[in-house]
């Protein structure tokens, strides 16, 4: 047995290889930085090119946009689940339920094959947003709106969750969100889908999984975190006060470090600009104050910088979303990345199962029940 070797937390531990994307130089999804993906092309293109590996042409982006929205419905049965679940469920714990159960209706939720898991992958990336907005207006008593078949991802989905189109810097801003989202190499909840997976379990396990795994403040939740720190801190008047007494008493901000990103995360500078406009437009200029007062005081004290989850929880905020919805929008990026991922480690995949470093009693004989005080 070679010796083994521990980093806590698996830090910068190389887990497998991937040619889904990289975080080594700058951000790039199969070779394409970020910056020019939210600047040239819209969610759904970046979704394409996650699950198919190549930027589509006109026509394959139509035949794509089909297929999706094709499949934006849901089975009657998950329908009667939402109205079923606690009122008090949270919209995140809903989607896990809501995967975990489309797979007992997908029609090759068996086959594991590379096309099979991308013609599942599809339906999935159709049916996440349909089944957070169903859940949102059944738990509040609203008729569910059916999706519309001409709109893309982010479009469709503002509007089956309010009733109406949204405005066109909304769909943007929501869409730059999408393909910031899609996709982070290893991070931990694609980890866990992989590993899932790497049982030769299913997409649909994976997914789920994957979704319980992105629900953690310190990964996904942390984008709902922002908006309650902000409002904690009340506004800029007191953000300063408020972020230095939250360090003293040893708290973590969230939507600030990251495992990978030291010196910052490029993703959260794409997104600010997006958040300012939101908040321009919504007159809620005050977390942007609050916000910009926050980063001072974190990047003094404790050289640690914003990563995405920062302006993402700003944006949704002033385009007025509920705050519990703002992990489960997370969720509709990130599926593309977790199915591209599935999908890779399943057309090559070894079981992943590393080493655990014993640290509990040593050897020792049992006393039988009868002579143990
Ligand atoms: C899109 C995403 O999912 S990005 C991640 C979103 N998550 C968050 O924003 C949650 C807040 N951030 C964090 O908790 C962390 O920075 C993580 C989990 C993201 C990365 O953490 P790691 O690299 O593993 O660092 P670790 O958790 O070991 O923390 C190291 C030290 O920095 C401190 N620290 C880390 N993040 C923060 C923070 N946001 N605020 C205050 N202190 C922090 C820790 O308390 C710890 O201090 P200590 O050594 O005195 O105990
Ligand atoms: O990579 C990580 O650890 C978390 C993250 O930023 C992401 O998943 O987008």
């Amino acid at each position: 047995m070679t010796t083994p070797v521990y980093s806590p937390g698996l830090e910068g531990v190389i887990a497998g290889e991937t040619a889904v994307s990289t975080v080594e130089s700058g951000l790039n999804y199969r070779g394409y930085g970020v910056g020019e993906l939210t600047e040239y092309c819209s969610f759904d293109e970046v979704a394409y090119l996650l699950l198919h590996g190549e930027l589509p042409n006109a026509a394959q982006l139509q035949q794509f946009h089909a297929r999706v929205a094709a499949a934006r419905q849901l089975p009657a049965p998950l329908m009667g689940l939402f109205a079923a679940l606690p009122q008090s469920t949270l919209p995140l714990d809903a989607l896990r339920t809501a995967v975990s159960v489309l797979g007992h209706f997908d029609p090759e939720a068996a086959d594991s094959s590379h096309d099979a898991n991308l013609r599942k992958a599809e339906r999935l990336l159709a049916q996440i947003p349909v089944a957070i907005a169903a859940h949102h207006r059944v738990v509040k008593g609203q008729p569910v709106v059916p999706a519309r078949q001409d709109l893309g991802h982010a479009a469709n989905f503002l509007y089956m969750l309010r009733g109406s189109e949204a405005a066109p810097a909304d769909v943007k801003a929501l869409d730059v969100s999408l393909t910031l989202y899609a996709e982070h190499e290893y991070n931990a909840s694609t980890f866990a889908a992989r590993v899932i997976v790497s049982t030769l379990s299913d997409l649909h396990s994976g997914v789920t999984g994957a979704i319980g795994a992105l629900k953690g403040p310190l990964h996904g939740g942390a984008n709902e975190k922002v908006m309650d720190i902000l409002l904690a801190a009340g506004g800029p008047e007191n953000a300063e006060v408020w972020v230095r007494s939250a360090l003293a008493r040893k708290e973590r901000i969230m939507g600030f470090g990251h495992r990978v990103y030291k010196a910052g995360d490029v993703r959260a500078g794409i997104l600010k600009k997006y958040a300012r406009g939101a908040a321009d437009t919504a007159g809620t200029q005050k977390w942007e104050e609050a916000a910009d007062i926050i980063e001072r005081v974190m990047a003094a004290e404790k050289n640690m910088y914003p990563n995405l989850d920062w302006p993402a929880g700003r944006l949704y905020h002033a385009m007025k979303l509920e705050i519990p919805l703002y992990t489960p929008i997370f969720a509709m990026a990130r599926i593309a990345g977790w199915a591209a991922h599935v999908v890779e480690q399943l057309d090559n995949n070894r079981l992943i199962r590393p080493r655990g470093l014993y640290k509990g009693p040593a050897a020792r004989n049992v006393v039988p029940l009868a002579r143990r005080s």
